[in-house]
């Protein structure tokens, strides 16, 4: 436990590495460096530049951002290594890049090339409907989605050193990362009041591996660093996330398709640094511009990507 209150995994990853990897305690470790931070995605260097010069943590290369991949359609893929690249030298913070779910060969391209984290994303179009990536493979650490305490374990077990609720990526709307955070945070609090006894069936009916779950609730929080992402399009939206006990927040669409994405840019990482004090949160939601336009989730028509992948 640290001075704030705050439980270190970084010394817990020990318990959940297998055989084969000597090194996923480190990537958990590497992760927690973000924590309290705004991962920004961008599509080009200059995105890259400007989301660097507003506070984020770290940048989040890819081809297109959500709400772009929803109004063009076709096949999302790992973005050009090349503009990775150059998305490299453009800025100092850490460099995420986006891999198909499955696609071991686009992870093993991003890894090849340098990229800080490989996020395994339901936004891409999946490669593989049954099997995630074996990330143990791996040295590059990999952040996976979640909806729930049981997808977020197995995506653990799998190697993932860090988490992000899924949310509705590219919509604007925020009602489905609530959703996310507070399956994940309710069931985190219901095993902490569990009898040990009764966490075998726990974890058998959210399909999570035992030993996970068990560490979980000795913790009383995910084993990894937990960011939220999807719908975040307000300095507003990105406190909420932090209120509702998040680590961090992912953003894409809410920046670069709103009127002035520098500014919004810096005040969502305002609100993240901010996120409990409601007159600093006026004042850095004062004046923005045009919000993106979003997506009414209550349209069945509205594809999830949030469900491509269990
Ligand atoms: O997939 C992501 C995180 O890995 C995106 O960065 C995030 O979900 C973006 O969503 P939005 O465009 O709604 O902000």
């Amino acid at each position: 436990m640290s001075d704030d209150g705050v439980v270190m995994v970084y010394g817990n990853g020990a318990a959940l590495e297998p055989k084969k990897s000597s090194t996923f305690s480190v990537k958990v470790g590497l992760a927690q460096m973000l924590r309290g931070g705004v991962i920004m995605d961008v599509v080009t260097p200059d995105q890259a530049r400007i989301a660097e010069e507003a506070g984020a943590c770290a940048v989040m290369a890819l081809e297109r951002v959500p709400a772009d991949i929803r109004a063009q359609g076709g096949v999302a893929r790992m973005s050009d290594p090349g503009l990775i690249k150059e998305i490299k030298r453009a800025v100092t913070i850490p460099v995420m890049a986006k891999a198909r779910i499955g696609h071991f060969v686009e992870a093993q391209i991003l890894e090849s090339i340098g990229v800080d984290y490989v996020d395994e994303s339901e936004v891409l179009t999946p490669a593989d409907d049954q099997n995630h990536i074996n990330k143990h493979n791996f040295r590059v650490p990999f952040v996976c989605g979640c909806r729930d305490l049981g997808e977020a374990l197995r995506r653990i077990r799998e190697g993932a050193a860090m988490i992000r609720t899924k949310g509705e990526a590219g919509t604007g709307n925020i009602i489905e990362a609530v959703r996310h955070v507070r399956s994940v945070m309710g069931d985190i609090r219901a095993l902490r009041n569990m009898d040990d006894d009764e966490v075998f069936t726990f974890a058998k009916r959210i399909a999570a591996p035992y030993d996970l779950v068990m560490q979980t609730k000795q913790l009383g929080r995910l084993p990894v660093v937990h960011f939220a992402a999807g719908g975040v399009a307000t300095p507003a939206d990105a406190a909420l996330m932090m209120q509702l006990g998040c680590d961090g927040v992912f953003v894409g669409s809410g920046i670069f398709k709103s009127g002035d994405p520098a500014q919004r840019a810096r005040a969502i990482v305002q609100a993240v640094t901010h996120y409990s004090d409601p007159e600093i949160l006026a004042e850095v939601s004062s004046g923005l511009g045009e919000a993106m336009v979003g997506i009414n989730l209550s349209d069945a028509k509205v594809e999830r990507f949030a469900s491509r992948s269990e």
